[in-house]
């Protein structure tokens, strides 16, 4: 490109979410609801503890309310489903997020759908994923929805463009195909198997990295003015795009970090909220 391609930082759209936020938590308090978000991890892993932690102190400086529950990675599917039955019942949590991935052992799509569609604010039960998808009012997976608040705070137009998402995973690559979708866009969903991914990525007006895998996403791949949201969540910080090797073809793109994740979290206090108004 022969200008600067823009940054889509995430920052100013966790600003507008906060100042947003702020008097609906004040408002609610003086009723003398807190919101509140718990957070289930199940085992040790670091990086999933850094991410549950991160999203508890994020509560603790919007005033709301967190609950943390650590379970040893031995769980089974039914200790982890009593626990969540036990958070449904509970009037005092609005929202339960239960951090993927769980344990092998674990059936984790029967644990997400274990939770109460009312406290689902990170779209993980089926019925939640569901009306996410015909487009009725459900709280959409977190960085899915972050993503298309960063197109929209930044008026990246969505309607009839080309959206090639790669990845299809349950709390992102398969909702965002759907969010985007529904903002009538044309979606290509690429995978593992996909065959000629970088043609399919070529013709791509807006790119999702989804997969998992450190700087996958190639710029000689994209088409020159393409829009590139990286998804991306690797150890050290990496994202999912070759973010150097980009920059030479897109219009715009999220930095990691400090693009899409810190909007996921911001969702994720944003559904909590949304929860516990629904609750009064
Ligand atoms: N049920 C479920 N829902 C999730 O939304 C979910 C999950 N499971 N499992 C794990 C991933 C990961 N995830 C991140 C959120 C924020 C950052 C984030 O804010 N990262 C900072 C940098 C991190 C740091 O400062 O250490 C950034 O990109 O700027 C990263 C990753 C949510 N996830």
């Amino acid at each position: 490109m022969s200008h600067e391609p823009l940054m889509l930082e995430g920052k100013p759209v966790v600003a507008e979410i906060y100042a947003n936020l702020s008097s609906r938590i004040e408002a609610l308090t003086a009723q003398g609801i807190t919101p509140c978000l718990a957070t289930i991890l199940v085992g040790d892993d670091p990086a999933s503890a850094t991410y549950v932690r991160m999203k508890g102190n994020a509560c603790k400086k919007l005033g709301m309310e967190s609950r943390r529950i650590h379970l040893p990675a031995d769980t089974t599917t039914k200790q982890l489903i009593d626990t969540i039955a036990k958070l449904n019942q509970d009037t005092a949590v609005h929202g339960i997020l239960l951090q993927h991935p769980v344990p092998a052992q674990i059936d984790e799509r029967a644990a997400f759908d274990a939770i109460d569609s009312a406290k689902d604010v990170d779209g993980v039960t089926s019925l939640g994923f569901g009306r996410m998808s015909y487009n009725v009012p459900a709280y959409a997976s977190c960085t899915p929805e972050a993503i298309l608040s960063v197109l929209d705070h930044y008026q990246i137009d969505i309607e009839g463009k080309h959206a090639v998402v790669i990845g299809r995973s349950a709390i992102l690559g398969k909702p965002v195909s759907f969010l985007l979708l529904n903002r009538n866009a044309t979606v290509t969903i690429c995978h593992s198997k996909t065959k000629d991914l970088a043609e399919h990525v070529g013709h791509a007006d807006i790119v999702v990295a989804a997969v998992g895998r450190p700087k996958f996403v190639q710029g000689s791949w994209l088409k020159p003015g393409a829009v590139v949201l990286d998804a991306g969540y690797n150890e050290g910080n990496i994202g999912d795009a070759d973010f150097e090797s980009c920059l030479d073809k897109v219009k715009a793109i999220t930095p990691v970090p400090g693009g899409i994740g810190p909007v996921t979290i911001a969702k994720l206090l944003q559904h909590t909220v949304e929860a516990a108004e629904a609750s009064v």
